[in-house]
This record gives structure tokens, sequence and C-alpha cells, in this order.
């Protein structure tokens, strides 16, 4: 796996070979959806451990029902489909957690694997990404097998309003993506 950054503030990646082409085929895709589901997620899990370099473990006890569960520090994947014309506005991906609890429990990073490519729009879009040369934003073009993966925290423990992100409009085709959230290793 080969991590690209494509961002600093907020600090996003981008992981090309993230599901090899095998698995990133519509037709896996396909089989996947039709109850393949164990074999494909136990890999993704496994990556995603590799990749954060979080202790496997942590990311184990997952069940197969589905639904955002806190199971473990890492959700059910949740996968997700946009038809053409459909779109996810900015919005960040942490919860706010309970006042009442002092450890403040919150989604850390997200793993958004693609899981084909859209013929047109659909961009994964960081509104407030800033870098040296412009303030456009970032946008990271859906492809099939690419995850990016971004924290939704700052090191300090508070939260990065800069990883606000949305999916664009899909203008031709379908979007199809899964996601998995990670809670913070060491609280949950
Ligand atoms: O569609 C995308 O590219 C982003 C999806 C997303 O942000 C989400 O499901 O929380
Ligand atoms: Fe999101």
């Amino acid at each position: 796996m080969t991590l690209t950054v494509a961002s600093v503030m907020p600090k996003v990646f981008r992981i090309d070979d993230f599901l090899s082409p095998d698995n990133s085929t519509r037709s896996s895709t396909n089989t996947w959806l039709s109850g393949d589901t164990s074999s494909l997620t136990k890999k993704i899990y496994e990556k995603a451990a590799k990749l954060t370099r979080i202790d496997s473990n942590l990311f184990q006890n997952f069940h197969e029902s589905s639904g955002a569960q806190h199971h473990s520090i890492a959700e059910s994947l949740q996968v997700v489909r946009y038809k053409k014309g459909e779109e996810y506005t900015p919005h960040h991906d942490f919860v706010s957690p309970s006042i009442n609890d002092r450890y403040q429990p919150s989604r850390f990073a997200t793993l958004l694997i693609y899981l084909n490519d859209v013929e047109e729009g659909g961009e994964t879009r960081f509104p407030r990404a800033v870098n040296n040369y412009n303030a456009e934003g970032l946008e990271i073009q859906p492809k099939a097998g690419t995850a990016v993966l971004f924290y939704n925290m700052l090191e300090d423990g508070n939260f990065d309003d800069l990883s606000q992100h949305g999916g664009n409009k899909v203008l031709k085709g379908n979007k199809w993506l899964a996601n998995l959230w990670i809670w913070d290793p060491v609280i949950g």
C-alpha cells in the first residue's frame, strides 16, 4: 500500500492500491453485496489496521449486522450508493460526545474506499483544505480500489474543523463507496 499525502491541513492521504483490482471491479462489488461479506470485510479491517498502524486486535470483534454500531474501535462498514444527481453536502464525520462522558470518545479517522470508477462528478471534496497555493479546497477523484484516509481529530484531541468534507453531485453513472469509521484507539 502506498500512502500519498493529499493535504496536510486537514490530514488527508490517498491510497491508490488499497484494494487489489480483483476486489474492486464492479462484479466483485456485486459479489460482496450478495453475501461474500465476511472475507472481504476482514481483509479491509486488516488493511485499515496496517495503514493506520493501530493494533489490529483493536479492530476485532466486529459483527456482521449493518448500521453504525460501536463495537470495537471500528464501526461496521457502511456501503453507500449515490445515483446520478445525488450528493452529500459538506459535513463533519465526528460526532459530539455526551458531555457526561469524561473520555469524550468520537470518530477519530475516516477510511473511505471507492468501489467503482465514477463516470463524471462524485469527487470527495474538502472545501476547507488549505495549502500554500490556493484556497480552493481539495478534491479527490473516485477510483475503484482507491482509499482516502483522513483524520477528524487533531493531535490534541480537539475536532479538526478543516476535516469538513462532502461528496460532489454524481453527474454520470453511479458511485459506490464504503466508509470505515475508526474511533480513538486509546479512549474508544
Ligand atoms: O461521498 C463521498 O465522497 C464522501 C462520503 C462521506 O463523507 C460520508 O459518507 O460520510
Ligand atoms: Fe463524511
